[in-house]
């Protein structure tokens, strides 16, 4: 398939663009007032187009963000949001030349990574992007719970505006402490918690302790409908939680569930190990369900992203890693427990760079994926010595919705 025209759109171009992807989501276009808070997040240089005859069929933007990676380490990161071709123009090979274009453009504006949420499981995994985090749903009956224990501290309310300001410094002083995590830009706030809170009755409450304020959770109680002819329980849905330590973490937990005349708590988006069971009196009053792929990431700079994290103490390995789309990547890196390098040695496993990045974080095992045949092993006892250096602490998670 020949390469469409691609090019980063000019300002003039950006609300044909939101409007071409929300059509290929089925969405109508965004209505002025919302197009005015939309516009906000699209910033000069990160939207391309493919146009055919000069006319607009594809497109993909990106924003600005950070991730946080084993070690405590944090990279430029591109999370790359509103993809979308034309139904029209559909499996002609558009969204691989706007990847192309992408792909390219990021690595030369120096952004280590690029993050995504993908719609469909069979996009993007051919153009570098793999697995890195997942998430679970929860779905709690709040009378069976019976939590355990009461508050520690206290929990308060607060209106949107200083709401907003207080989520907004505790999310960038916590959410980097765990490797997965993203930074998010400043129409992610105006769009997810102002417009919410102002609109969409969001609600926030922060957790404070001895040491002040150190958590707080977003979220939103959907009345339930008792009549004749139609019955919805009321729920609440837990969008957005950051705490300090574990005793402001269960504060949070245990204030949701003490909200009065709620029949589910639903959290979408929480990380696999987080214990709200534990918490309960009635464990099975928590249904897990769903757990799903979060995060996929792709390593646009295969060096600095490998050199940016750390290892855990082993024996080294040789990784060759393939690389279609940026074969700049391509090639052998000696992974050891006191940093990588690049060498010409044979590799030892060798694997595309989709199946690099769903290691990278320490989410999935090298041996899980030599298991489910997606990378080659060419020294067997390499698959042990590169599962013990990309062993992570802690679960991967990101927790950002984009
Ligand atoms: C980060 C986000 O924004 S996620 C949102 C993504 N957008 C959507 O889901 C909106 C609806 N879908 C679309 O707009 C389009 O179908 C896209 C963007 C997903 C794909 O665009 P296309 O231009 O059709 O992709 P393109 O033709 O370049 O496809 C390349 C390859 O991927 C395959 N492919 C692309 N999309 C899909 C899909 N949804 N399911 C299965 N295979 C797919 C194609 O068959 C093709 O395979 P081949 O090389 O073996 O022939």
């Amino acid at each position: 398939m020949t390469d469409h025209d691609v090019r980063v759109l000019d300002e003039s171009e950006f609300r044909a663009a939101h409007t071409l992807f929300r059509g290929a989501l089925h969405h109508p276009p965004a209505p002025d007032d919302t197009w005015k808070l939309v516009r906000e997040s699209y910033e000069p240089g990160r939207a391309f187009g493919a146009f055919v005859d000069g006319e607009l069929v594809g497109t993909a933007q990106s924003f600005p963000s950070r991730l946080a990676v084993p070690g405590g380490a944090v990279v430029t990161n591109a999370a790359v949001s509103r993809v979308g071709v034309r139904a029209d123009w559909t499996r002609r090979g558009v969204l691989s030349s706007v990847q192309r274009a992408q792909l390219r453009g990021l690595r030369s504006a120096g952004e280590v990574v690029a993050t995504l949420r993908a719609s469909e499981t069979a996009i993007y995994g051919r153009y570098g992007y793999g697995v890195a985090t997942r998430f679970r749903l929860l779905r709690i009956d709040r009378r069976q719970a019976a939590p355990r224990t009461r508050p520690a501290g206290r929990v308060r309310l607060v209106d949107g505006e200083s709401g907003e300001r207080i989520a907004r410094g505790l999310f960038e002083e916590l959410s980097p402490r765990r490797a997965g995590t993203i930074a998010r830009w400043p129409a992610w706030w105006a769009f997810n918690v102002r417009q919410a809170a102002a609109e969409d009755n969001l609600k926030l409450a922060v957790r404070s302790g001895a040491s002040g304020d150190d958590g707080y959770v977003a979220f939103k109680v959907t009345p339930g409908v008792h009549d004749a002819t139609d019955e919805k329980p009321t729920t609440l849905s837990v969008l957005d939680l950051w705490a300090r330590d574990a005793e402001a973490w269960a504060d949070l937990w245990l204030f949701v569930l003490g909200i009065d005349l709620v029949a589910e708590v639903t959290a979408f988006g929480r990380p696999v190990d987080e214990p709200v069971e534990w918490l309960l009196g009635d464990r099975r009053a928590c249904r897990v369900a769903d757990v799903a792929d979060e995060t996929w990431l792709r390593l646009l700079d295969v060096p600095a992203a490998l050199a940016a994290r750390t290892y855990a103490a082993g024996e080294p390995v040789v990784l060759g890693v393939r690389d279609t789309y940026l074969p700049e990547n391509a090639g052998s890196y000696r992974v050891a427990a006191d940093g990588v390098t690049r060498v010409d040695d044979a590799p030892e496993l060798v694997l595309d760079v989709d199946v690099l990045a769903s290691a990278y974080l320490g989410d999935v095992s090298f041996s899980t994926l030599a298991a489910a045949r997606r990378l080659d092993v060419v020294e067997a006892g390499a698959l042990a010595r590169a599962d013990a250096l990309f062993a992570a602490a802690e679960v991967p998670w990101c927790g950002t919705y984009f």
